[in-house]
């Protein structure tokens, strides 16, 4: 039994705290798994939209992920921001070498609805990453731009979730119902068969960095040995912990709250 877990994110930056790599970070912290992260780009935004984006060199972007599998054992990873072909060439080429299940959050728009990829680039990450990943985590305008068509019901999104496995080549998808009215449901596709995960649907508009932490709290989850269709409902959860008892702070979209559920419901994992 090795005694600790540890996770990475390869993923752009929010100084505000509520998405990216810091949301990974503090979710790999709170789930008990030892966080690592590779920057791809440094984001000034808050919680009202993205003001300017700073990208790093592929070759230092080659550097970082590097410097930690010369030294580092990655018992998982997750993808977040990866804005240009250049830095998803250096990316897919070292996941390659990387024998550690592989979550990909196919992050295109943030929810102010601020582009965060190069529109000439989304191609490339859906046919040259998404093959790579043990799982693709898209919500719905996400998974619509993949498939090239329209996703409005949960017949779609199941059939969106079987369809990008077997047309695209990820190992597995999960269908994020974020986007959609009523229930939070999302549904994975294993590649043998369709869960679903269930919540109720919380009345807020403090959803910034929703979607990086549950991919990031399924990475940690599988690097710790959990199955795939077991580390999505742990992580179901803990996101939908995090959204229930998220803060309102900022002039947008708030922030989840990534250690409310200690006090109340966190105890699960004390
Ligand atoms: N208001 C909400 N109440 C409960 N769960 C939510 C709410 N909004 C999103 N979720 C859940 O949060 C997770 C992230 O989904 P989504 O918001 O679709 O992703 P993204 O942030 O990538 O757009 C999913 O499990 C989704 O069902
Ligand atoms: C660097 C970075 N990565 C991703 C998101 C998307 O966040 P969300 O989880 O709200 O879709 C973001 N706003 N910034």
């Amino acid at each position: 039994m090795r005694n600790v877990s540890t996770a990475l994110t390869i993923a752009g930056t929010d100084p505000s705290g509520g998405a990216g790599i810091q949301a990974d970070l503090k979710t790999f912290q709170e789930l008990k798994s030892y966080g690592m992260s590779v920057i791809t780009s440094v984001v000034s935004q808050n919680t009202t939209g993205v003001k300017d984006v700073h990208h790093l060199p592929s070759e230092f972007l080659k550097s970082q992920l590097e410097a930690i599998s010369s030294d580092m054992p990655v018992h998982a990873l997750k993808t977040g921001m990866i804005s240009n072909m250049e830095m998803m060439k250096v990316i897919a080429e070292w996941i390659e070498s990387i024998p550690a299940p592989y979550v990909m959050d196919p992050v295109m728009v943030a929810t102010s609805g601020d582009a965060l990829i190069e529109e000439e680039s989304r191609g490339y990450l859906r046919d040259h990453l998404l093959p790579l990943a043990s799982l693709v985590t898209p919500n719905i305008p996400e998974a619509e731009y993949i498939l090239g068509d329209e996703v409005e019901s949960h017949d779609d999104m199941k059939n969106a979730a079987e369809q990008i496995c077997t047309r695209f080549g990820a190992g597995a998808a999960l269908i994020k119902g974020g986007h959609m009215k009523g229930e939070a449901i999302d549904f994975l596709y294993d590649g043998k068969r369709i869960h679903e995960f269930t919540s109720e649907r919380i009345d807020t508009n403090n959803t910034h960095g929703t979607g990086c932490t549950y991919a990031a709290a399924i990475t940690a989850f599988l690097g710790q040995g959990h199955t795939l269709p077991d580390a999505v409902e742990e992580a179901k959860y803990f996101v939908t912990e995090v959204i229930r008892h998220s803060f309102d702070l900022g002039q947008g979209s708030g922030p989840t709250n990534h250690f409310a559920t200690r006090e109340e419901v966190f105890n699960k994992w004390l």
